[in-house]
């Protein structure tokens, strides 16, 4: 027996799945007792169907939706074209038609994935997208059993490929920006448009995922804090390094007694943490919870090989729970009323930067503001000035949302002073 599949999209990821078909044939059959079959793959023009046929893929390639909607074969329908639109149609329509969907596409599950998720329920029909998040990385699977019998409490990952294989070049090879953008496009890593890779957008998406998988709560993409590579100074790096941190893009879930917090931000690694190693295009998803403790997940967050294999692990699934009879079930099942946090429970320590006259008293200032907030200092590093300007590292203990918008914005006033980056750090 044949499970018949269409293919929407055929760049990097979808042009994977022919060949990993071939390659684990056997153990598939082993598995499933049935040969997973690429029936239709729809693509943009006729253009692009003869460039693909002269790259030797040989396909019913179609060029409307249409011809997979009404055939009746196709009972899985695989997303990898990306973006919201024409995605978000073609997804509902094949939903709508009682066909299965898997996709990689996070920008739209975090945006629309409720009412995805919604029509995948009332056509008892099933949508999975394990690819969606940290590529290669089992995690959401993971979190939707493993942690079943747990209670997480705080998640943070480093989940963009992109932001951190360009940080890896930057930092340990100096490679400029641009040149370690082109290369993490031309290995096929970067968005089509790679601003949501290192403005901090795409992992701002996973971790709305992420929160549904490891929170039960919906965090809509604007309740996701973010900001992104573009805001770390190669100074920031150097005194990281003098101060034994490193920095990374990390994305930060909490959970404290009003709710939770979540937000992406460039963040000081202490070298001894686990994520502190996470280099190059490689993702992790370290966990805090009650009955496991601390634990990592780590692997290839993008790249053809591992996504695409993330993608049909997630076709065998669904092939599997069409024969047993579950396909309605949602992919995760935890869901509870979302409760944003207090921003006066959100606690973390904060790096600040800040430049100052190279003159007596300035110090002094500086206690001044961060005392009036409360604030008490755990690391400070002043680098050598020029007579004129000096620049002071401060990493302070524990300081809640309010306290550090309070201390930005007196920084920001003081009069000479000029705060020039301020960070989170993890410990
Ligand atoms: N690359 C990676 O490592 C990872 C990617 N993902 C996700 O996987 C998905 C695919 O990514 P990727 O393969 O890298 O992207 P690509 O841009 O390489 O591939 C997408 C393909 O879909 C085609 N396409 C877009 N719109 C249409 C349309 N309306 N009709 C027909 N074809 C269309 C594009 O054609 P054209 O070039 O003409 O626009 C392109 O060939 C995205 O959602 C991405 O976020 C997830 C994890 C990792
Ligand atoms: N552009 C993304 C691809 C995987 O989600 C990344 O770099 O992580
Ligand atoms: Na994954």
């Amino acid at each position: 027996m044949t499970i018949n599949i269409a293919l929407l999209g055929f760049g990097t990821v979808g042009s994977g799945l022919p060949g990993l078909l071939l390659d684990n044939q056997q153990k598939l059959g082993m598995i499933l007792n049935q040969k997973i079959v690429i029936s239709k793959i729809l693509l943009r023009d006729q253009e692009t169907i003869n460039r693909v046929k002269k790259d030797g893929f040989d396909y019913p390639f179609v060029l409307s939706m249409d011809e997979i909607l009404q055939d009746d074969s196709i009972s899985i329908v695989v997303e990898l074209m990306g973006r919201l639109e024409p995605a978000k149609t073609y997804i509902s329509q094949a939903l709508s038609a009682g066909k299965s969907v898997v996709t990689a596409n996070k920008d739209l599950l975090a945006i629309h994935g409720r009412e995805l998720r919604a029509l995948a329920r009332e056509n008892h029909v099933a949508l999975y997208y394990e690819a969606a998040v940290a590529g290669g990385i089992p995690i959401l699977r993971t979190l939707a059993n493993s942690y079943a019998s747990d209670k997480i409490t705080r998640l943070l990952g480093v989940v963009n490929g992109t932001s951190n294989f360009m940080m890896s070049k930057m930092v340990e090879e100096s490679w400029s920006y641009d040149e370690a953008l082109r290369v993490a496009q031309e290995l096929g890593y970067a968005e089509s448009d790679p601003t949501n890779d290192v403005d901090g957008i795409d992992a701002g998406y996973k971790l709305a995922i992420l929160s549904e998988f490891a929170f039960g709560m919906s965090l809509s993409a604007s309740e996701v804090q973010h900001s992104g590579i573009r805001e770390i100074d190669k100074s920031d790096v150097e005194i990281a390094q003098q101060l034994g941190y490193v920095i990374k893009l990390v994305g930060e879930i909490v959970e404290v007694e009003s709710g939770i917090f979540a937000e992406v931000s460039p963040t000081f690694i202490p070298k001894t943490h686990p994520l502190s190693s996470v280099n190059g295009v490689m993702n992790a998803v370290f966990i805090e919870s009650l009955g496991i403790g601390e634990s990592m997940f780590y692997g290839p967050g993008a790249g053809q090989k591992p996504t695409i294999t993330s993608v049909l692990a997630d076709i065998i699934r669904v092939v599997k729970r069409m024969n047993d009879g579950t396909i309605g079930k949602s992919f995760n099942e935890y869901s509870r009323e979302t409760k944003l946090a207090r921003p006066e429970d959100v606690k973390n320590k904060y790096y600040f930067s800040i430049e100052t006259p190279d003159s007596t008293g300035q110090f002094l200032r500086l206690v001044k503001i961060f005392t009036s907030e409360d604030a008490s200092f755990e690391q400070v590093l002043q680098q050598k000035g020029d007579g004129k300007r000096a620049i002071v590292a401060i990493i302070c203990h524990s300081l809640n949302q309010v306290q550090l918008k309070n201390i930005r914005e007196k920084l920001n006033r003081e009069v000479d002073f000029s705060l020039l980056n301020s960070l989170k750090v993890i410990y």
